[in-house]
Parts: C-alpha cells; sequence; structure tokens
C-alpha cells in the first residue's frame, strides 16, 4: 500500500467568472488545489485566471501542443501566473519537452517556486479502441508507458495519465515523477465522457500524487460537501 498523501484537485471547467469564483470559495480548504482549463482560460482571459490564482494553488491545465519554439514561448508568456502545475501534450515529442521545461528554468531562475511540467500521455476519455481510430494500435497501457518514459526523459516532471498505467508508471520511471490523475468517479457516478476510470480510493492505493475531479464536484447539489467526501476517502484509502 502507498504511503503518498493523494491530493484533490478540482477542475473548474466552466465559462463563467463568476461561477468560478464561487466554487473556488466554496471549495477553499475542502480542495488542494483548483484546476482551470480551456474553456475558463478562452472564456474569462488570462486576468481572470491570475485573480483565481491569487487564492488557491494552480494547476493551469491548457495542455499545449505545437512546435517547440511556439509552445515554450506560449509558456514564457503563461509564467507570470505562477501556477504549481501546467500541462503540455507529450505527442509534441521531446525538443518541444526539453525547450519548455528550459523556458521555466529560466523565467524561475530568481528563486521563486517553478510550476511542475507535466505531459499528457493518453487522455483518459479515450480506450484502445479510440487510440486505433488515430493509428494507434496498442493498448492505453504501453502507450502512456512508452509517452511517459520519453517525456520523463526530456525533462518533463511529471505526467498526467489514469490510475490503471499508475503501477506500470512507477515500475518503469520510479518515484521521482509526479502522477497526476483525471478520470475519477466516486461509486456510483456518472461517467460522462471518461473511458479509463478509477474511484478517488483506487487512485490512491495504486499511488496517485493527485486526481483531479470536475463534474462530480461541481454538479453536485453540494460541491464542498462532495469535495470533503472524496477527502475523506482519499484519507480511508491510505491508512
Ligand atoms: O487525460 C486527461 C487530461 C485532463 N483531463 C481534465 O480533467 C478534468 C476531468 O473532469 P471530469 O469532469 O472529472 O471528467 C477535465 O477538466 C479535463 O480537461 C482529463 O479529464 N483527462
Amino acid at each position: 500500500m502507498s504511503i503518498r498523501r493523494t491530493r484533490l484537485i478540482a477542475a473548474l471547467d466552466t465559462a463563467s467568472h463568476d461561477q468560478a469564483q464561487h466554487w473556488a470559495a466554496a471549495l477553499e480548504g475542502k480542495v488542494d488545489a483548483i484546476k482551470l482549463g480551456l474553456e475558463f482560460t478562452y472564456a474569462c482571459g488570462l486576468d481572470a485566471v491570475k485573480s483565481l490564482a491569487a487564492r488557491q494553488e494552480l494547476f493551469l491545465d491548457l495542455k499545449l501542443h505545437d512546435i517547440p519554439n511556439t509552445v515554450a514561448s506560449g509558456l514564457r508568456a503563461l509564467a507570470p501566473i505562477q501556477p504549481s502545475l501546467m500541462t503540455i501534450h507529450a505527442l509534441g515529442g521531446a525538443e518541444m519537452i526539453s525547450r519548455s521545461r528550459a523556458v521555466l528554468e529560466e523565467a524561475f531562475d530568481d528563486g521563486r517556486k517553478r510550476p511542475k511540467l507535466l505531459a499528457v500521455t493518453v487522455l483518459t476519455s479515450m480506450n484502445e479502441e479510440s487510440l486505433a481510430e488515430i493509428g494507434i494500435n496498442t493498448t492505453p497501457l504501453k502507450e502512456v508507458v512508452r509517452l511517459g518514459r520519453m517525456a520523463v526523459r526530456a525533462g518533463a516532471d511529471g505526467l498526467v495519465c489514469s490510475a490503471h498505467e499508475i503501477t506500470a508508471l512507477r515500475d518503469a520511471l520510479g518515484d521521482g515523477p509526479e502522477l497526476v490523475v483525471p478520470g475519477i468517479r466516486p461509486a456510483g457516478s456518472s461517467t460522462d465522457d471518461q473511458k479509463r476510470i478509477m474511484t478517488p480510493a483506487q487512485a490512491a492505493r495504486a499511488g496517485a500524487d493527485w486526481i483531479v475531479v470536475g463534474r462530480p464536484i461541481t454538479r453536485a447539489n453540494d460541491p464542498a460537501a462532495a469535495a470533503q467526501a472524496i477527502q475523506d476517502e482519499l484519507q480511508a484509502a491510505t491508512l
């Protein structure tokens, strides 16, 4: 059994600044970080991202994927927001990842805490069938480990993966890389568009550093109570 503490990130997926502020305030002290992604950032802008980051630890999940120079420059432009975690796609390749890491090292060479650079491996909304549709004829597990090895070698601090791949990634890469795990569904909740899912307790036992939970919290009648129930489940799983 793992002795890591698995931390909870609430994904605040909304196009409304008021809604995100409301959730963030309700979840303060109940979650370890908030996640803002494409929907919020495109709809509300970077000043709104910055204002939410001032109150809570931030996972800025923009999943950059472009040529190395464009991704590295994008990260340089995002650096003033100072998130704790930020994402690029592993499929952008080793040069893109190493240049991204170098840009972050440079932007934070003044002693401020550098954001951890996470490479997204295979989206948790994909299964073996959806991989085959894009011409990748292998299992998500093998593909995640292949991409994960390359990404960590190139300079990623961690990986976004599903809970199903944690054990294989730890075997391949050790305890170093930060494993951030979406596709989390408390027992009985709707799977929505997620394919590779596990419960909070299963992900904690597998050794996730962070779990990312969106709709099971934000669609609950009482998001703070839903987050607290997940924290209780995480704690019980690692006792
Ligand atoms: O592979 C990935 C990468 C990122 N995500 C993000 O996590 C949350 C999950 O939201 P739920 O509502 O709990 O499904 C969402 O913001 C995704 O962009 C992911 O799900 N899978």
